[in-house]
């Protein structure tokens, strides 16, 4: 069983804060700013142009893929980091389509994350050769799933409100349907189970700035199915996804398997950073990190629902259909928000309506999650959001 009392020691958390915003991005794990340190003044600084090879920074997103990997549930060696979440998206979709060259639809649905919406069609206008993006509502995901779609592009768990899809069940069909899936795991890496082998699952992407706190701008990784490794076409093909970068030949050679969708220089410093936080993975087992979400989020949603008749429950309410996190309704959702953060505890907002509160068991407990429903009540009773103070928007919500 994991501790969780000891997980929660290993994160530097503000004075007086509860931080229910893990989702969007974790916390800072101790150890990271050491790590980040030694990298800079005894790797970068003492081994310069060396450190690639002996600090290993060339090998690093191999190496740190792999451990994320065991985390949702990869074969090792398919998995690598690098670039931003929306960059490997466009990647693994050009990957599919190539893949399925007599089909036309890349599935959605329109609970996914915009950028992944974004980046289909820039990636349709590129290709030229009509592509359609449909989407559809989460729900008629399943039953939209024909001969024409060439993949379906859908991340497991809703941003806004939590809701998973059945990633083992929409997978089959799509298969079943000569379809290929690509798996958003962004709001499910570290926040649940994910068994992309025991799924069958052919691409999967994901951030590592949420669940797994390797820090604002951390890299993010892709995973190909081993059976698709030689064969998926890299569409970005810089040179360190080439079978030898550094023989610098004129024309590009794909490389071995998941190396292949490498692009160019790995961000080195936050590589430093996301190791430390990937040391914390280590002992932890995501089957107690889902019953112990799962605990926490019912005990918020009873909590909520008994002291704040104002805000209506936007996620589902059995907890085996929704992810790490819990979203509430509320007309001047913004600005309660805004109230709720002056009280310390900190959520986020997502338009229209929506308050959303993360749970990370790593570093939240159950009197985290009494003390933070007992202050949104305070907001809530004392209509603290009409303070024209909490109204003006910020840039980044
Ligand atoms: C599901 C999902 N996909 C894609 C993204 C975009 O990721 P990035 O900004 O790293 O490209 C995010 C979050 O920003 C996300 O939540
Ligand atoms: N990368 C960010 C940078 C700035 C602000 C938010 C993000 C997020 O990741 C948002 C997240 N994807 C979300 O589910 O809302």
């Amino acid at each position: 069983m994991t501790d969780f009392a000891s997980t929660k020691a290993l994160f530097h958390l503000p004075e007086g804060v509860i931080y229910l915003d893990g989702n969007s991005l974790g916390p800072l794990p101790r150890a990271a700013a050491a790590r980040v340190q030694h990298r800079v003044q005894e790797e970068w600084g003492e081994l310069l142009i060396t450190g690639w090879n002996k600090a290993g920074w060339m090998a690093e997103p191999g190496v740190l893929g792999n451990r994320i990997g065991r985390l949702i549930g990869a074969e090792p060696g398919h998995v690598v980091l690098g670039d931003t979440l929306s960059i490997k998206v466009y990647q693994a979709l050009a990957a599919a389509l190539e893949m399925r060259p007599e089909r036309r639809v890349i599935l959605s649905d329109s609970g996914n994350f915009p950028s992944d919406l974004y980046m289909a069609e820039g990636l349709i206008k590129a290709l030229g050769r009509g592509h359609e993006l449909r989407v559809v509502a989460p729900q008629e995901v399943a039953g939209a799933i024909t001969d024409e779609v060439a993949v379906t592009l859908l991340t497991e768990v809703d941003y806004r409100t939590g809701r998973l899809h059945d990633m083992a069940e929409i997978t089959r069909r799509a298969q079943d349907a000569g379809a290929l899936t690509i798996w958003d795991l962004a709001h499910s890496a570290g926040a649940l189970p994910v068994d992309l082998v025991g799924c069958g699952a052919d691409f999967a992407v994901g951030c590592t700035y949420k669940y797994l706190n390797g820090g604002p701008g951390a890299p993010a990784f892709i995973y190909v199915a081993p059976r698709h490794a030689t064969c998926a076409a890299p569409a970005l093909s810089g040179w360190l996804g080439h079978a030898a970068p550094f023989a610098f030949e004129a024309a590009y050679r794909p490389g071995e398997g998941i190396e292949r969708m490498r692009v160019g220089t790995p961000p080195v410093l936050a590589m430093a950073a996301l190791e430390a936080a990937l040391d914390i993975w280590e002992g932890v087992d995501l089957t107690d990190i889902r019953a112990q979400s799962i605990a926490l989020g019912e005990m918020f949603i009873a909590e909520v629902e008994v002291r704040c008749p104002m805000l209506t429950l936007a996620s589902p309410r059995d907890p085996s259909a929704r992810g790490s996190q819990v979203s509430f309704q509320f007309e001047h959702g913004y600005a309660a928000m805004q109230a709720l953060i002056a009280q310390g505890v900190i959520g986020d907002f997502r338009a229209p309506d929506l308050m959303r509160f993360g749970f990370a068991p790593l570093y939240i407990d159950t009197e985290d999650v009494k003390e933070a429903a007992r202050r949104l009540a305070h907001v809530m009773q004392n209509r603290l959001w009409g303070d024209p103070v909490y109204q003006a928007r910020a840039t980044v919500t």
